[in-house]
């Protein structure tokens, strides 16, 4: 039985409403739609240009959202840190990426930028933001995780995806170790991207202390088959 709340990233929404140069689909209507259908969490990740998710969409969200904010992104975009800050979501999750990526595709180094995360972490819980920083399912991060101050990690669970299909026992271990450190160092356990209807039922059944995952891509292609009420339903019970 796993305790973990389902957030749907809704970056691919946008995507389908900018194709069109619109407002439709409507983004706020879709997000309090999700909710209504049982997401217990919105998340967003605003990219440097806003090839899904504006800058201003942040803002026509925040006060229409019932559940909780999640708002993804490179805090080394001062942009971005602005965004947050006029916002206070109720959590930020911090995304090492660069201008121009596909989309995201790697941790922070909490070794290397251990002073840089400690003073960014410190700027948003200052603002009672719980913060969330996504890293990879590797020990040593997780280890240097803790000093940073952050409140949670995000396992970035792309190589489990990856894997999961042709040897899921594999694929998991790294992920098991990880929240068992998380665990006995005290800090929130988050997990996403690449998550799916095949994929989540053993990764959530497996990984101890796992609060909160965040699915965007796989779920709104889904939603095109099943319709959104019925997939946010599908995707609630593979958390059971
Ligand atoms: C950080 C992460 O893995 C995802 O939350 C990310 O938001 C996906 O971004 P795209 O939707 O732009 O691929
Ligand atoms: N943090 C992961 C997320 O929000 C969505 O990732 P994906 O499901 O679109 O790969």
């Amino acid at each position: 039985m796993s305790q973990a709340k389902l957030s749907v990233n809704i970056n691919k929404i946008a995507t389908l409403r900018n194709s069109r140069g619109g407002n439709n689909p409507n983004l706020v209507k879709t997000a309090l739609d999700c909710e209504r259908f049982g997401a217990q969490g919105i998340t967003v990740h605003p990219r440097p240009d806003e090839r899904h998710i504006r800058y201003q969409d942040v803002f026509d969200l925040k006060d229409k959202i019932q559940t909780e904010f999640n708002i993804e992104g490179n805090c080394e975009e001062e942009k971005f840190v602005e965004l947050v800050l006029k916002n206070k979501p109720a959590q930020v999750t911090l995304v090492p990426d660069v201008l121009g990526q596909i989309t995201s595709n790697h941790g922070w180094d909490t070794i290397k930028h251990q002073n840089y995360l400690q003073d960014i972490i410190a700027k948003f819980r200052e603002q009672n933001i719980r913060v969330s920083i996504f890293v990879d399912a590797n020990v040593e991060m997780i280890e240097a995780a803790k000093t940073t101050g952050t409140d949670r990690i995000e396992l970035y669970t792309e190589a489990y995806a990856k894997q999961f299909e042709n040897n899921r026992e594999k694929a998991i271990l790294p992920y098991i170790a990880a929240a068992h450190k998380a665990n006995e160092l005290g800090i929130g356990i988050n997990a996403g991207h690449d998550l799916d209807l095949h994929n989540l039922h053993y990764f959530a059944q497996n990984i101890p202390g796992l609060l909160e995952v965040s699915i965007g891509h796989a779920l709104i292609v889904d939603a095109l088959y099943l319709g959104l009420e019925n997939t946010i339903q599908r995707y609630l019970y593979q958390l059971k």
